[in-house]
């Protein structure tokens, strides 16, 4: 059988080797192969779909790895991977001991720069143009390849605007296809939509800001692509330049359906349609027991607020959004703002919910601190995707969040059991408390099929005994009690379980009784070991001198990467199976 162009490409110097001709079949073949991969495999599709000329015409112009390329985000890097010698290894994208989702340095050379948050692909590839300045090494390309989503964020604007004072050789280019994981907002949107028409009265503020701008250009007009790039690779100094592109080109329906096929799931490569799921009746995810329960709150407390930057979907804050526009606001991709916005409100008695993906929080620590925390103002955090997430790997686990907020003063801290325990938090956090409340849970679905039952209020700062056994007692947190009771229940171990809910603030009189009543504790949750549930049961057993021992469980100090969650669990000792060998080695 003849070999496909596809075929040929082992590395970016065979790209280089095509004629301008072959371009646009190799484009082709390129879009096939990421869809027939993604239709079983999963992952993200519409993002790299939309780059697949991009990404052609980057490294057939450019020099490859000496000039750098660095893609934000880094979802839609999925074309570069097989063109930078992974095609053979695509199959194993986002699965354990495979390639990743998104570049990463250990991988590959191409990969300079690991990402996977947004945003950041300005300032580094700035970083790396100064260094090869710095170095003499003038004729280097460094290119960023950024999102109009992404770029709407303030560390895009950061970097821009440190970039527009330098002479540095770096390339931005604005990947704009009007739509991030939900379609973009904003007054910069508004803005790049004028320059599309050709309607822009402004002055352009990329030029404003000393870029030379260029475009905008067809993304999916290889030809065009091509020639402003030779043109971009002899222009000297910081560089713009505007793309137009389509979301899930080449799939009818990704194009059609941008959002849900961001990340489809598992879909026929032929005709797009997704699989159909599983019909029997299913516990509902968390992200919908929140997007619902606000909902159900927002139509009884007028002050209730929702806000989430740039994961209306995600979060299903859209719930809320289509049923009070007014009172809910998707930010763009903000998360600092979001926070201090948050704040902003609840300074004139906003009752508001504050929803970021625990991961993305980490771009906001100082204004929990600064703008929330020590200003004492009541804002309800719900951190979503708590705890490992699986798939996406090491740059979206949110398992840090319980130890970096541990520390801060005035806040208090539950990781609910289950999804009624979700609701009820959040029905007795719109009730007002006096401080600030982070209320994490994970990705996924919850334990019950009938959740949506009566609100009742729960007492903060108050844990619970769940079983009662004898000897051993395990403390935890959060819905890994599902594993805990699912060991304890598997191997009938004696031990005494129990929830505490709060790790901020801690049910110190339980913990006086369970150290008085056990030889052994261990403490399981799903964060970081280091400075959360079991650091803090830990300080507490040391300043009240318990005699008996203490056995700490929960992510090991070193990043988990792509997996299933059910792998991450195995791999930090947490998961059934590995708590229930723990358990029977009790008994
Ligand atoms: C700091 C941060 N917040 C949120 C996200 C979640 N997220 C991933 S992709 C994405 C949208 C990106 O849109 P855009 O930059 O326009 O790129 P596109 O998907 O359109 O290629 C968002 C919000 C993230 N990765 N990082
Ligand atoms: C690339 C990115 O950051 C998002 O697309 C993320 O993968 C979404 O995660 P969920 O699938 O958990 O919403
Ligand atoms: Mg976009």
């Amino acid at each position: 059988m003849q070999k496909s162009i596809l075929d040929t490409i082992l590395s970016p110097a065979d790209l280089r080797a095509l004629t301008p001709e072959q371009l646009p079949v190799l484009a082709q073949e390129l879009r096939r192969f990421i869809i027939d991969i993604i239709a079983t495999k999963e992952g993200h599709l519409g993002a790299s779909l939309g780059v697949v000329e991009l990404t052609i015409a980057l490294h057939y112009i450019f020099n490859t790895p000496s000039d750098n390329l660095i893609w934000d985000v880094g979802h839609q890097a999925y074309g570069h991977k097989i063109l930078t010698g992974r095609k053979d290894i695509f199959h194993t994208n986002r699965q354990k001991g495979g390639i990743s989702g998104f570049p990463n340095r250990a991988e590959s050379i191409y990969d300079t720069f690991g990402t996977g948050h947004s945003s950041t692909s300005i300032s580094a590839a700035l970083g790396m143009a100064m260094a090869a300045g710095l170095k003499g090494a003038h004729n280097r390309h460094h290119i960023a390849v950024i999102g109009d989503a992404s770029i709407a964020s303030g560390m895009a604007f950061e970097g821009l605007n440190h970039a527009g004072v330098t002479d540095a050789n770096l390339l931005v280019i604005l990947n704009d296809n009007a739509i991030g994981i939900d379609p973009s907002v904003g007054a910069l949107k508004r803005y790049l939509t004028n320059v599309k028409k050709g309607t822009a009265r402004e002055e352009n503020i990329f030029e404003a800001l000393n870029f030379s701008y260029f475009g905008p250009v067809d993304g999916h007009d290889l030809n065009a692509l091509t020639e402003v790039l030779q043109e971009l690779k002899k222009t000297k100094g910081p560089k713009f330049l505007h793309v137009i592109t389509t979301k899930g080109k080449g799939l009818a329906l990704a194009e059609r359906e941008q959002i849900t096929y961001h990340a489809p799931g598992k879909f026929d490569a032929t005709t797009g349609i997704r699989v159909a799921k599983d019909s029997t009746p299913q516990p509902p995810k968390y992200q919908d027991v929140f997007g619902h329960t606000i909902v159900e709150l927002a139509t009884l407390n007028k002050k209730i607020i929702g806000i989430t930057p740039a994961m209306p979907t995600g979060s299903s804050l859209k719930y809320m959004i289509e049923a009070f526009p007014d009172r809910a606001f998707d930010v763009g991709l903000a998360e600092q703002h979001a926070v201090t916005l948050s704040a902003g409100l609840a300074t004139e008695g906003m009752v508001v919910f504050c929803n970021i993906y625990s991961t993305f929080l980490q771009r906001a620590y100082d204004q929990v601190i600064h703008d929330v925390a020590l200003q004492n103002l009541p804002v309800i955090f719900c951190l979503d995707r708590a705890g490992l997430v699986g798939q996406d790997g090491g740059t979206h686990q949110g398992v840090y969040d319980l130890a970096y907020l541990n520390c801060i003063p005035n806040l208090i801290i539950y990781a609910p059991s289950d999804e009624i325990a979700l609701r009820n938090i959040m029905y007795t956090a719109q009730q007002g408390l006096d401080h600030p409340i982070v209320i994490r849970y994970p990705r996924g679905r919850g334990v019950h099929i009938n959740w949506q039952l009566p609100f009742k209020e729960i007492t903060i700062g108050k844990g619970y005994n769940i079983i009662k056994g004898k000897k051993t007692a395990v403390v935890t947190l959060g819905s890994i009690i599902k594993n805990v009771l699912t060991a304890v229940n598997e191997v009938n171990a004696s031990c005494s379980v129990y929830d505490m809910g709060f790790l901020k603030p801690l049910d110190t009189a339980l913990l006086d009784t369970i150290f008085t009543t056990y030889d052994h504790i261990i403490t399981v949750e799903d964060g970081s070991k280091i400075g959360g549930l079991g650091s803090s049961v830990g300080d507490y057993a040391f300043a009240k001198a318990y005699k008996g021992s203490l056995t700490i469980l929960g992510i090991p100090d070193r990043f988990i990467e792509h997996a299933t969650v059910e792998q991450q669990y195995a791999e930090a000792g947490i998961s059934v199976a590995s708590l229930s060998l723990l358990l029977k080695n009790l008994a």
